[in-house]
């Protein structure tokens, strides 16, 4: 007898089950059955595979789901007849973390239990749900083609023990023993169709409903005349409780949205209902039905490296894959669903898969079916809002990676600009819209905080000369795209603080006139502020305040930056250029200024003031405050 002790997250999984986890329970049967269908989606593909798997487990083998109960011994038997697991598997998939996934659930968890227990699926802890209604609970499987079975058992505390034992078929058996305050609910023949019939109507295996059930004899009018007591007998039933057919292959005329609701529910362990289905059947070159559905919620590890992909691959209905990143493009990943495909080989290999024009036909397919749908949606505000609060960054991705689909991503992603409030946001096309045909030009400043961006000086010549500018607070997502976007319908993405700002009526004299007025003033402020700024110069884009920062555009080193920066590296920060408003009173007063001490606190306050307003950290805050202060009392 080999005991073992459960790795320390699922420890504190199955705590969590037992304790905390307590409403939707019935999903533990959901969970079982689908990982059972899982199980049987192996095998079925290997018997059409592997030559020696077909003659092991028979030529007439069809995969099947058995669940029974009984009401004496307050328990359930799931029984599915695929792939099974070895003393190993056994080891690794339910008794230790397979996937890594499962730490940032424990982590996620909000003590919220109607959100927690959704989240469940979502990290592929299913098979440990089952502890939320079991006081133990056995699993004993055999793998197909081997001969050894085992016995996995557990109370669903501290640890498991696993010992062989004997067991004809391949498959695995999963005997649940209620606690017994679960039992008078879940062992009972309606509450269990019901559970089936709600999420597992569409699975692909018949499953069965096995139970015994007291029948009474019928008995004829005369037999009743002459007082004859019926004889009773127990009766074993075994029913199919499923429709046990795969969901897309039926016609959408068939289908009801609510069918369709549930099937999702069963394939991505959401709770909610999907907020998009999209069901396909592409005929031409290629024949294919994909079903995707658009989570109301970001799945929980789309900003994982190693998220789980969520859309499966079938071929003429057999199962080949859940694993498989490259069936959409990766911005897509939050997309949930099958493609199944009558076109492709049963054994295709991954690596066939990765370059089978076959599969890029279908994807290619498949992404400008998935964005119209998008578009689509995005004509019911409503619930375009509630996709962009989930989605916007993953498009963002998509007009980065998908040159082919640009101009179709960049109309459905949102902006908020300085023309939005309240947390609305703009198309690209309204904002071209309200822009004066003049522009010709899409402006945007990047930062990571809204207010501070909303308040940038650099923003005020734009306010004034009434130019829209869209405010990209997502600072690592914009940073990086917004300059790699170059234009929507003909106008280009331009970033504010490195553009010269929008014109004001000036002539080059006036212009000469003022640069002549303060050169002496802005050299001075140049020598004192040294290598901290690239250049002082003065500006007509400011109207309200004294200073402003801002990149220069042609500098050569801002372009490499930008693009170390798109590659994920760290770069420095290069010096800004320190813009000056003649206009005023601070920078007037410092232009007719005659004490030193005066001129050279004022210029580096400045140069901090800019920086700050623009959100940028200052390199010695102690000085400036000090500089203030003496600016302060000379002033009083
Ligand atoms: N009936 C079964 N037959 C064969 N293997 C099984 C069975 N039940 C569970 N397993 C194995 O245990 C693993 C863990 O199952 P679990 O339900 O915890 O997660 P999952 O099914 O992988 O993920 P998800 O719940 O997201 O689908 C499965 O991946 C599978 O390898």
């Amino acid at each position: 007898m080999a005991k073992h002790q459960f790795q320390t997250e699922v420890g504190q999984l199955l705590h969590l089950m037992t304790h905390s986890l307590y409403s939707n329970k019935e999903i533990f049967i959901r969970e079982l059955v689908s990982n059972a269908s899982d199980a049987i989606d192996k095998l079925n593909y290997l018997k059409l595979t592997d030559e020696n798997m077909k003659k092991s487990i028979g030529e007439d083998w069809s995969g099947e789901i058995n669940i029974s109960f009984d009401e004496k011994d307050k328990s359930i038997t799931i029984v599915d007849n695929g792939i099974g697991m070895n003393e190993e598997d056994l080891i690794s998939s339910i008794g230790t973390i397979a996937k890594s996934g499962t730490k940032s659930f424990v982590e996620a968890l909000t003590g919220d239990a109607k959100k927690d227990s959704n989240l469940i699926g979502q990290f592929g802890v299913g098979f440990y749900s089952v502890f939320m209604v079991a006081s133990n609970v056995d699993v004993i499987s055999k793998k197909a083609g081997e001969d050894t079975a085992y016995k996995w058992s557990s109370t669903g505390t501290g640890e498991f023990e696993i010992i062989p034992v004997t067991k004809e078929t391949n498959g695995t058996v999963i005997y649940i023993k209620l606690k017994d305050e679960e039992a008078e609910e879940f062992v009972n023949k309606h509450r269990i169709s019901n559970i089936i019939g709600k999420y597992s109507n569409h699975i692909a295996y018949p499953i069965f409903l096995n139970y015994q059930e007291e029948v009474e004899e019928e008995l004829s009018e005369e037999d009743k005349k002459a007082g004859k007591e019926a004889k009773k007998s127990v009766e074993n039933k075994h029913e199919k409780i499923n429709e046990a057919t795969a969901l897309w292959t039926q016609p959408k005329s068939n289908l009801k949205q609510e069918d369709y609701n549930e099937f999702y529910k069963s394939i991505s362990h959401d709770s909610q209902d999907p907020l998009c289905t999209i069901h396909t059947k592409a005929e031409g070159v290629n024949e294919y039905t994909t079903l995707f559905y658009i989570p109301k919620t970001a799945p929980m590890d789309m900003y994982r490296a190693d998220y789980q992909p969520g859309v499966k691959l079938y071929v003429k209905r057999v199962f080949i894959t859940d694993d498989e990143k490259e069936l959409l493009p990766t911005y897509l990943r939050f997309v949930r669903g099958i493609i199944d495909s009558e076109d492709l080989p049963l054994n295709v290999s991954r690596e066939i898969l990765q370059e089978n024009r076959i599969l890029a036909n279908i994807k290619q397919g498949s992404v400008k079916k998935i964005l119209n749908e998008i578009k689509k949606l995005a004509k019911d505000e409503e619930k375009y809002e509630e996709f962009i609060s989930q989605y916007n960054r993953p498009l963002k991705e998509g007009a980065y990676q998908d040159f082919t689909n640009k101009d179709l991503i960049l109309d459905l992603i949102r902006y908020k600009s300085t023309k939005t409030e309240n947390g609305k946001l703009t198309s690209l096309k309204a904002y071209k819209e309200r822009a004066n045909s003049e522009q010709k030009a899409i402006y945007y400043i990047v930062g990571e905080n809204e207010k501070v961006l909303r308040n940038s000086p650099l923003l005020e010549s734009y306010k004034k000369n009434d130019i829209e500018v869209l405010i990209c607070d997502d600072k690592e997502i914009d940073e990086i795209i917004t300059p790699t976007l170059g234009a929507y319908q003909e106008w280009e993405f331009k970033d504010i603080t490195s553009v010269e700002p929008p014109k004001v009526e000036q002539t080059e004299e006036e212009k000469k006139e003022v640069e002549e007025k303060f050169q002496d003033i802005t050299k001075k402020i140049k020598d004192i502020l040294g290598e901290s700024v690239k250049e002082v110069k003065i500006t007509n884009r400011l109207s309200e305040s004294p200073s402003c920062v801002v990149k220069d555009a042609n500098d050569p080193m801002a372009q490499m930056a930008q693009m170390m920066k798109a590659m994920g590296q760290e770069v420095p920060e290069s010096a800004p250029i320190l813009e000056i408003n003649p206009d005023h009173e601070i920078v007037k007063k410092l232009n007719g200024c005659s004490d030193d001490s005066m001129i050279d606190d004022v210029s580096w306050v400045l140069l901090d003031q800019a920086k700050l307003s623009e959100g940028m950290e200052i390199t010695d805050a102690v000085s400036f405050a000090q500089r203030l202060s003496r600016i302060t009392a000379k002033a009083l």
